[in-house]
C-alpha cells in the first residue's frame, strides 16, 4: 500500500551527488529531478534539501595546498553553490517546473521572529508551486556557526513546515543492525518510537563526502518523528527510489511517528541551542515531566539555577546528573525563580504547553 504522504522534505546528501572522484554526479541529479517532478505530477509538495555546494565547487576550481580548510571550504562552495542551483534549476525547466534558492544559517533559527519569516518564505514558494532548493549557507556558516549537517537543517524544516514525512536520501539502504560494509548486517526497517536499543549500531563512520554521518541522522530522525513526521533513511543512489519508498517496495529504515505535536512545541524542540540558562530538576520532577500526564515544572522540584534569563526565553532542563532532559520557555525571570527554588505552590516555572522533552536516541 502506499504512504499517502502530501508535504515531503527530500534531503539529498553530498554522496548521492558526488562520484567516486569527487565531481559531481549530474546523471544522478537528472534522475532525482524526474523522481520530484513525478511527485509534483501527483500533486504533492516537495522541498529539498541539497547537499552538493563543495562538490560541485570542486569541478570548477582549484584550492591551493596551503588554504585551511574553512577557507577551502567557502571557496568552494560560494564557486559551488551557483553551478548546483543552475543545475537543478536547468534540469526542472526541462520539466517546466521552477525551482528556488533558500540558503539559510543557524541564526536564521534563532528566534520566533526569523523562524516565522523564513516560513513564510517556504509558504509563498509552495503556493506558488515553486520548488524550493534548501542549503546550508556556507559562506558564512563556519565554525561553532555551522548546522551539524543538512540532516540537521532538514530535520529543522520538516518541522517548521509541519511536513508529513522527511526522506533522507544518502549512500546506504539505511541503518544497519551491524557494520554497512558486512554482508552478514541487515537494515533496521521499522524504529517505533519506544523502540530502544538500536543506537548501539550505529557508528561515527561516515561516508567519504558526508559530514555528520549516521549518529546525526538517528539523532535527528528520531526527534523528527516525536514532532508527529514520518523518517525513512534510504539510498538515493538506487534507481527511482523515491516512489519506491512511498510504494514500500524499497529496503529502507522507517521510524515510525509518535501522535502529533503543537507548532510551538516543534519550535521548543528544536531551539535547544539558543537557551539562555538551565534549571537542574529532582528526580521527583523528572519522574513527574516524563510521565504520561501533562504535567508543568514547578519552583518545589528545581534544585538549582544555572544563568541568567528573563520571561520568555528558552531554558534547558538538567536532571540530577547534568543530563539534558529537554528545553521550555520561561514564565518569569531566573531572579524571580531564585526566589521561588524549592518553594511549594508557586506558578511554574514552565507550562507544560512550553516544554518539549527529548525522547531517548536508542
Ligand atoms: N549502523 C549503520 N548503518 C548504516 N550506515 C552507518 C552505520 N553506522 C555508520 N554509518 C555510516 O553513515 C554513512 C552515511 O552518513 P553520511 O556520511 O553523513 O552521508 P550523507 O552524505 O548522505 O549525509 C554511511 O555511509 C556509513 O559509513
Ligand atoms: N552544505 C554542504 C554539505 C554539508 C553536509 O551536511 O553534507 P552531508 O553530510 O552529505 O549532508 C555542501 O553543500 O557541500
Amino acid at each position: 500500500m502506499a504512504l499517502s504522504y502530501r508535504r515531503i522534505i527530500v534531503k539529498i546528501g553530498s554522496n548521492v551527488l558526488t562520484q567516486e572522484n569527487g565531481m559531481p554526479d549530474i546523471a544522478r541529479m537528472q534522475h532525482l529531478v524526474e523522481q520530484i517532478t513525478q511527485l509534483k505530477k501527483q500533486g504533492k509538495e516537495v522541498i529539498v534539501v541539497s547537499s552538493g555546494a563543495v562538490a560541485s565547487g570542486r569541478s570548477l576550481i582549484k584550492i591551493s595546498e596551503k588554504a585551511d580548510a574553512v577557507t577551502s571550504r567557502q571557496l568552494l562552495a560560494a564557486v559551488g553553490q551557483v553551478k548546483l542551483i543552475n543545475t537543478y534549476s536547468e534540469l526542472f525547466s526541462q520539466h517546466e517546473l521552477i525551482c528556488a534558492q533558500v540558503l539559510v544559517t543557524k541564526e536564521d533559527f534563532r528566534d520566533r521572529q526569523h523562524y516565522l519569516n523564513l516560513k513564510n518564505c517556504f509558504q509563498v514558494l509552495l503556493q506558488n508551486n515553486v520548488i524550493p532548493i534548501v542549503n546550508e549557507n556556507d559562506v558564512i556558516s563556519v565554525t561553532e556557526l555551522m548546522f551539524t549537517d543538512n540532516d540537521e537543517l532538514a530535520g529543522l524544516i520538516a518541522s517548521m513546515l509541519n511536513a508529513d514525512a522527511l526522506i533522507i536520501l544518502s549512500n546506504v539502504n539505511g541503518i544497519y543492525n551491524g557494520d554497512p560494509k558486512n554482508p552478514e548486517s541487515e537494515v533496521i526497517t521499522e524504529v517505533k518510537p519506544e523502540t530502544t536499543g538500536f543506537g548501539a549500531f550505529v557508528t561515527t563512520q561516515r561516508s567519504q563526502f558526508g559530514r555528520g554521518g549516521m549518529l546525526t541522522k538517528s539523532h535527528m530522525a528520531r526527534k523528527v518523528a516525536q514532532l508527529g513526521i514520518s523518517v525513512h533513511i534510504a539510498n538515493g543512489k538506487t534507481e527511482n527510489i523515491l516512489p519506491k519508498v512511498l510504494n514500500e517496495e524499497a529496503v529502507n529504515t522507517r521510524f515510525i511517528p509518535s501522535k502529533t505535536t503543537s507548532g510551538r512545541k516543534k519550535w521548543i524542540a528544536h531551539s535547544e541551542n539558543y537557551a539562555k540558562g538551565a534549571v537542574q530538576i529532582n528526580a521527583g520532577a523528572k519522574t513527574a515531566l516524563t510521565s504520561a500526564k501533562a504535567t508543568s515544572l514547578l519552583p518545589v522540584g528545581i534544585i538549582k539555577i544555572i544563568g541568567e534569563f528573563q520571561k520568555g526565553d528558552i531554558i534547558k532542563l538538567l536532571d540530577e546528573n547534568q543530563k539534558l532532559i529537554g528545553q521550555g520557555i520561561a514564565e518569569y525571570s531566573s531572579d524571580k525563580a531564585h526566589e521561588r527554588l524549592g518553594q511549594q505552590n508557586q506558578k511554574p516555572l514552565v507550562h507544560y504547553d512550553y516544554l518539549f522533552l527529548n525522547a531517548e536516541v536508542g
